[in-house]
């Protein structure tokens, strides 16, 4: 996604200067690329910090400090990996707006922990799509993970509580817990998301493991605002990004990272069920370079 970005630093390397001509450039592609203002500002100050002191004037030393600035925006804080209890049934709970890829990614991660050994069980908490449960339903068949659904319409936290017991009767490790699909700006479903969190604490009784927000890199700085009022209605715990594979956008993502430091868990790299990847800081900023 920064490739276009890194083509002109390439031709602006062909210059042979560090000069305002090549800051500029810089922070006009990284802008293009949906980066936030306030972190492509911080990023070209820590680049100009570095070429004053280090005295640098090949601009070809500047491509690997930019990746490099990249990824130190995304190192992690806290330790990395999920919650999974080893006594107890853990429970996750997906959300996000409308096709960020929710239903996919739950496919994906039924898949992960079924290959971990762990038993799996999906909750049809999306009640609101027709389809919704039917796409779960086949994604369980394929994973080997089991399905408790309800009726279209019945209430979300009524299915997740329902999953929540049958996953202790049947002796399951793990609850991933779809629900439906919702724009942060609707209050009422945003209220919906806070109840559907109450139930699952009343089953459970503790707070659901994680509270997976799941954000398409397409969205741009959309996902800044799809993070703040899904953190206030749900308390995010982590972030996965899905269809990193063939985005322009990626770049703001890093704003989302930087202004919430909601750790990054997943990435999703394409619609199949094994495209699901760990987050790795430096892995990420050099995709970054050569999508
Ligand atoms: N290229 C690509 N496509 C993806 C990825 N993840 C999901 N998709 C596609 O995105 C579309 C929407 O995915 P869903 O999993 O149905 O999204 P959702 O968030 O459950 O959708 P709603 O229930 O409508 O909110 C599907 O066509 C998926 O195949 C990814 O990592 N890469």
């Amino acid at each position: 996604m920064f490739k276009r970005l890194m083509d002109r630093v390439d031709r602006m390397m062909g210059r042979g200067v560090i000069d305002e001509e090549f800051y500029e450039e810089l922070e006009e592609a990284m802008l293009q690329a949906d980066t936030n203002i306030n972190v492509t500002t911080e990023i070209l100050g820590e680049l100009r910090r570095q070429v004053r002191e280090e005295k640098i004037t090949d601009p070809h030393e500047m491509k690997a400090r930019l990746q490099k600035a990249i990824a130190d925006r995304f190192r992690q804080q806290g330790p990395p990996g999920f919650e999974i209890n080893e006594n107890d049934i853990t429970v996750w709970l997906f959300v996000g707006v409308n096709g960020v890829g929710k239903t996919t990614t739950i496919a994906k991660c039924a898949n992960w922990l079924k290959r971990k050994g762990l038993k799996v069980m999906m909750a049809a908490g999306d009640t609101f799509r027709a389809a919704a449960t039917e796409q779960l339903e086949t994604w369980a068949e394929r994973t080997g993970a089991d399905l408790v659904k309800n009726l279209p319409g019945a209430d979300p936290g009524a299915v997740i509580f329902d999953a929540i017991n049958a996953a202790k009767a049947r002796g399951a490790d793990i609850v991933l817990c779809d629900t439906a699909g919702r724009q942060h700006s609707k209050e009422n479903l945003m209220l919906e998301l806070a109840k559907v969190q109450r139930v699952t604490e009343k089953a459970l009784g503790r707070k659901a493991d994680e509270v997976l927000l799941v954000l398409d890199a397409n969205t741009g700085q959309n996902a800044i605002r799809q993070a703040e009022e899904f953190t206030k209605a749900a308390g995010v715990t982590g972030l996965v990004l899905t269809k990193l594979d063939g985005t322009a956008r990626g770049g703001a993502l890093i704003g989302v990272y930087d202004r919430f430091k909601i750790p990054i868990k997943l990435i999703g790299t394409g619609e199949k069920v094994g495209d699901l990847k760990d987050f790795k800081p430096d892995e990420f900023a050099a995709a970054l370079f050569e999508m």
